[in-house]
């Protein structure tokens, strides 16, 4: 599991997070939510190692995480997609999805099947470059890249921002999908609610870097959680 206990971040003087804490475990997914700037970005940034925390603590499986690097973190099973997709323009859907083999052994580095299960549309893409691809697509590619290094955290920021509709679908399914094979914590920055709540075990909203609601799915029905969400 993923552990996080009063983590505070500081980007130069000012804190982004005060004393966050929030936990994420196999099968299940943790949605996180809050209006823009609340700190959510930042939350995912100190999961995967591109942002330092400031005090509080972080382990994973048992494991500190404060002073692994990205890769070292990457390594220990935690993949990121990230808001935006950071998808490589020029190299082909084939070439991005094998980005990911670099973190695994010679033996393990194939594409799992899994991947064109769940994005039919990456197969028939294969040979394209990632940069002809639709906003949709790309964000597709950047879960089945995240899938190739066989994650045990999946850390999605925002995977529906500009996506049309069919394709949040096909998203929510992939989501739903890895959560039920039992073996993935997911964490979900999210700020389309619904989707949110459709698939979240447990959440927080957070508010000015801070935790102001926690709970279980069951939680979120009403409006009590919508109407933090509003401005
Ligand atoms: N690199 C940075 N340097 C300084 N301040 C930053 C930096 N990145 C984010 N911030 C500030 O930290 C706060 C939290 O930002 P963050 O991006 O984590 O929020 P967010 O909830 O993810 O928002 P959004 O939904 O808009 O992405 C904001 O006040 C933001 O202006």
């Amino acid at each position: 599991m993923l552990d996080i206990r009063e983590i505070d971040v500081f980007y130069g003087a000012a804190q982004a997070l005060r004393g966050v804490s929030m936990a994420a475990h196999p099968g299940r997914v943790t949605s996180v939510l809050g209006r823009n700037g609340v700190g959510k970005t930042t939350l995912l940034r100190a999961i995967t190692g591109r942002q330092q925390i400031r005090s509080g603590k972080m382990e994973w499986e048992g494991r500190d995480l404060s002073r692994l690097r990205p890769e070292a973190r990457a390594r220990a099973g935690i993949a990121f997609v990230p808001q935006g997709r950071e998808i490589f323009p020029l190299l082909t859907v084939r070439e991005n999805l094998e980005t990911g083999f670099s973190l695994l052994p010679r033996r393990e580095r194939r594409i799992p099947e899994e991947v064109f299960q769940l994005f039919p549309v990456l197969q028939e893409m294969m040979g394209r470059r990632g940069g002809d691809l639709s906003g949709g697509q790309q964000q597709q590619l950047a879960i089945g890249r995240a899938m190739v290094t066989r994650p045990r955290l999946l850390v999605l920021d925002e995977p529906t921002e500009g996506i049309q509709p069919s394709i949040i679908q096909d998203i929510g399914r992939a989501i739903k999908y890895l959560r039920g094979r039992g073996d993935m914590a997911i964490v979900l920055v999210e700020q389309y609610f619904d989707f949110a709540r459709d698939l979240a075990d447990d959440f927080i909203v957070l508010e000015r870097g801070q935790v102001i609601r926690a709970g279980v799915r069951a939680d979120m029905d009403g409006d009590s959680v919508r109407n933090l969400l509003t401005v």
